[in-house]
């Protein structure tokens, strides 16, 4: 996806980071929708901020970056202006998004609450002449001109020409680089185009290796019984010393508090650094990032890694995918940790980012190249990445990259000029689960003799997550979403829901009941969601809610609870969304609400899962599965749609760690896509 279909998709009003500043907020309601709303709603929407007023103020630095903080009033004093001008806060979409979509999703409640209160919303938003879904989003646009422009930079087209000063490097390629870019923009006239530019990053040691710590149970890792298939595979190493990391690395590696590989460390790096390609299964939240960066890394380090320092086609020896800016974004701070104090450089590219800042921090240098899908075949196809060089190609959440929504473009970046044959390159494939299907079908970007490494049970749930259920139907799920979240306190919570637009609803809901909560989904702007996790990590908000987009990789600090207000459609969803809670032997808690109406195909997997991470199961569930069985549901029990081992068993296996194959019956359904597809990147 490129910038422009990132922007034009924000349809929807993005509401929601949390309830502190009161005051402020009452007067932005009032002033806007004096006159023009049923007034219902003034009162109470005092309350939210929204991440645009809760985010750090937009002002030049004069080198692109958005920094600073401001309060509310000088954002709505953009708004304000930008109205007037522009008529920017208008809008033109005639009560589409926020008020239209609350009355489909709530109308009928029981309890009513939504339909008066956002009826009156969607009231306003008519009366206001345009609703708050497009009207709002341009507003929010306008606040970013109206920025920029105070700071005396360029009137006109938007922040990113009022505050990039990308000249300042005063060098060709730039000067080139900019031309170029000119051009295309101006092929796209009609588009709107992406201008954020994240906040520049803390360069020093203690926020470069700002860790938390390993759980109580990290040593429990030790037993997880761990299968490595395929032939001649590498000895396990036990200690990071094993490894022979070179010096650098082996001190950044202490630096960031790892004091002994976990499993799927302990084998996947010898893995690779025997050159083996490699799929690799392992329990979320235990420590897979590391098990192919440290060696990448280190390779690199030892065969004198260079990059030619603002050349126009940077040629990275590693590619590395995954599925989110989120996911993508953590994994390049992870390398750039590793790489701390080297001359390896790692870079990171994704959509929702001004794409000219991006290709000048490309040209800087870059040897580690991580990106998600469209961005980074976006680079490749201006020219500004070379994949010739590459000896290393990693797909983080690999199932997650093969499936039906990213296949093509794995198909098409492995196809693309320059690419080296899976001969002449090493693919490595991680993640927590891995269907069959998608095993099946990774084969075709592996070497026939790659080595599947599972490490406990393939598709498994973390056994540090405490799993409950609660059985409730669709009326009743915010109140006890209300509930639960009161007696968690200030714990961090992440909430899951199916729709972006629920997802706004829920948070919402949480702010009026002075629960401070914020909200991530494909809908948002990227700094709105980068806004949302900080606010989220930095405990402003406690509570976040999210859609899939949440459910994969993320690794944020202290999240001691999921909730699960919706469950997914399929079971890998449900065991990524837990994960991120009991993450590197600290324990967690999930609680899902399961509605038997939706969620009855998914009571057979879930035992399964339950049962297989020790948990308790309850009755009712038990016998709902028993019984969709019994009644021909679509259940199978003889049909295991999902591998939990290597899917060429029955070939020949290489050792078997502790003498022992993980096996197991955990079937799952595949589901259709969900109706409202979450929108990846
Ligand atoms: N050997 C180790 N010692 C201490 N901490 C570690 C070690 N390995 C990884 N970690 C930390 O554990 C956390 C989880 O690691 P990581 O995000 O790589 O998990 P993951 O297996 O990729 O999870 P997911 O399946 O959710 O993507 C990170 O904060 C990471 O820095």
């Amino acid at each position: 996806m490129d910038d422009w279909e990132e922007t034009e998709n924000a349809e929807v009003v993005s509401v929601i980071s949390c309830a502190s500043t009161e005051g402020s907020r009452e007067h932005f309601w009032k002033d806007d929708s004096s006159g023009k709303s049923s007034g219902g709603w003034r009162g109470r929407w005092g309350r939210f901020t929204d991440s645009l007023f809760s985010r750090a103020d937009e002002k030049s630095n004069g080198t692109g970056t958005i920094t600073g903080t401001s309060s509310f009033n000088q954002d709505w004093e953009f708004f304000k202006n930008t109205e007037g001008q522009q008529g920017g806060i208008r809008g033109r979409g005639r009560g589409r998004g926020f008020g239209r979509e609350n009355r489909s999703d709530f109308n009928g409640d029981s309890n009513g609450f939504c339909e008066s209160e956002f009826r009156g919303v969607s009231r306003g938003g008519h009366g206001g002449r345009g609703g708050r879904g497009r009207g709002f989003r341009r507003g929010t646009e306008g606040g970013s001109r109206g920025g920029f422009r105070e700071d005396g930079e360029q009137r006109g087209r938007g922040g990113f020409r009022g505050g990039y000063r990308g000249k300042g490097e005063n060098n060709f390629f730039q000067e080139k680089e900019n031309k170029e870019l000119k051009q295309r923009d101006e092929g796209s006239a009609d588009k709107p185009k992406v201008s954020y530019i994240p906040p520049a990053l803390a360069e020093d040691e203690n926020s470069v290796f700002a860790h938390y710590e390993t759980g109580i149970n990290f040593d429990k890792y030790d037993d997880i019984l761990v299968n490595v298939s395929g032939t001649n595979p590498p000895q396990a190493i036990m200690t990071f010393e094993e490894a022979a990391l070179c010096d650098s690395l082996s001190k950044n590696v202490s630096r960031s508090g790892y004091v002994k590989p976990t499993p799927v460390q302990k084998h996947g790096i010898p893995i690779i650094s025997a050159g083996r390609d490699l799929m690799a299964c392992a329990q979320t939240g235990s420590g897979k990032t590391a098990a192919f960066l440290l060696p990448i890394l280190h390779q690199l380090m030892i065969g004198g890694a260079s990059s030619s320092f603002f050349s126009e086609l940077q040629e990275p020896k590693a590619i590395i995918v995954a599925p989110t800016r989120e996911l993508i974004n953590q994994i390049f701070l992870e390398a750039r940790k590793f790489a701390y104090g080297t001359v390896v450089r790692p870079v990171v590219v994704y959509g929702g980012v001004s794409i000219r800042h991006q290709v000048s921090d490309l040209n800087k240098g870059c040897n580690v190249l991580c990106g998600t899908p469209g961005r980074l075949m976006d680079m490749i196809e201006r020219g500004k990445g070379g994949l010739s060089k590459v000896q290393y190609f990693v797909l983080d959440e690999a199932d997650r990259m093969l499936d039906m929504g990213f296949e093509p473009d794995m198909r098409r970046l492995v196809a693309s000029p320059g690419m080296p044959s899976r001969e002449g390159r090493q693919t490595l494939m991680f993640s927590a689960t891995f269907p069959e299907e998608i095993q099946k079908l990774a084969a075709d970007f592996l070497k026939p003799d790659y080595l599947f490494l599972a490490v406990g049970i393939v598709g498994g749930a973390c056994s540090d997550v405490e799993q409950t259920f609660i059985e409730v139907g669709k009326f009743s799920k915010r109140e006890q979403l209300l509930d639960l979240v009161k007696t968690c306190g200030n714990e961090r919570t992440i909430v899951f829901v199916e729709k972006k637009r629920q997802a706004d609803f829920i948070a919402t809901f949480l702010c009026q009941e002075n629960v401070p909560t914020t909200s991530i989904h494909g809908d948002r702007e990227q700094w709105q969601r980068e806004q949302a996790l900080a606010d989220f990590k930095y405990g402003k908000c406690p509570v976040l809610v999210a859609t899939s987009v949440a459910a994969r990789g993320l690794d944020i600090p202290d999240v001691q609870h999921v909730v699960n207000f919706d469950l997914p459609g399929s079971i890998d969803e449900y065991v990524h969304r837990i994960g991120r809670t009991g993450r590197c032997g600290n324990v967690g808690r999930a609680v899902s609400f399961f509605d038997t109406d939706v969620d009855g195909h998914l009571s057979r997997p879930l035992i399964s899962i339950l049962s297989k991470a020790q948990q308790e199961v309850p009755p009712w569930l038990e016998q709902l599965a028993f019984s969709s069985a019994s009644s021909g549901g679509n259940f199978n029990a003889n049909k295991n749609n999902f591998a939990f081992t290597d899917s060429r068993k029955g070939q020949q296996r290489g050792s078997s760690f502790q003498g022992n194959t993980v096996q197991s019956q955990v079937t799952a359904v595949l589901q259709p896509p969900p109706e409202e597809e979450e929108e990846w990147e």
